[in-house]
């Protein structure tokens, strides 16, 4: 099956989960994608949310659907974000980031209480890894991460849009770094968060409620 529409069909499952009256991290990427529209759907027909975007693309996306924003300043949890991942093992460990938005996505999901993460069949992995992992980083100091990085035994590279480093939402540049196959994504988790400069990373570790994976026509759900 083609992977848009398997990503469709683990957005269209996901969105069955939203209630009246919650407040709904919506996510980035082209998985995403197909839960705002579909969330878009459900508000036209009278479903009242508010809902918090996860990146400057998702908001303006959410907007032009007339879906209502909350401030997250204003709020203390979401009850349901839905977002994608680059990959994810069945124990629900996660990169995120390749869309360039981990750093709200990763806050957004840090203050949620089910977070759904939806993907196609192509995501699936036994260890993480084969995705390089993007690290957000500082500008000012971006070749010290790198260099701290190749001493994890990560071979990083400053990610470019059209020939410049590529800026985030927050004016960021984004390193993908290599560390081949993670057999411990907990302790290189902890060692990243040590390197002054870095401001997040792509590994979400004890995050998500429930991964929904379409793969041809079945969906799969994994749960801790
Ligand atoms: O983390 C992300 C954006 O920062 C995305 O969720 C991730 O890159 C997956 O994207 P897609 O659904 O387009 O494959």
């Amino acid at each position: 099956m083609n992977p848009n529409n398997e990503k469709q069909r683990a957005a269209l499952e996901a969105v069955k989960e939203i209630q009246n009256g919650m407040i709904v991290g919506l996510g980035t990427g082209s998985t995403a994608y197909y839960a705002i529209q579909a969330t878009g759907e459900l508000v036209k027909q009278g479903l009242q949310i508010q809902a918090v975007p996860t990146s400057e693309h998702t908001r303006e996306m959410a907007a032009s659907l007339q879906i209502p924003l909350v401030d997250i300043n204003t709020i203390d949890h979401i009850d349901l974000t839905i977002d994608g991942a680059d990959e994810f093992t069945p124990k629900l460990e996660l990169i995120k980031g390749g869309g360039g938005a981990l750093l709200r996505e990763k806050i957004v999901a840090s203050m949620t209480r089910r977070f759904i993460v939806i993907t196609d069949s192509s995501k699936k992995v036994d260890k993480l890894g084969k995705f390089k992992v993007p690290i957000e980083v500082i500008p000012f100091s971006y070749n010290y991460v790198l260099r701290k990085l190749q001493k994890l035994g990560g071979q990083g590279i400053v990610r470019k849009k059209e020939d410049q480093p590529y800026q985030t939402d927050q004016g960021n540049y984004i390193i993908d770094a290599d560390f081949g196959l993670i057999e411990d994504p907990t302790t290189l988790e902890k060692q990243i968060n040590t390197i002054v400069g870095v401001v997040e990373h792509g590994l979400f570790l004890n995050l998500a409620s429930r991964v929904i994976m379409a793969q041809g026509d079945d969906i799969v759900v994994f749960e801790k």
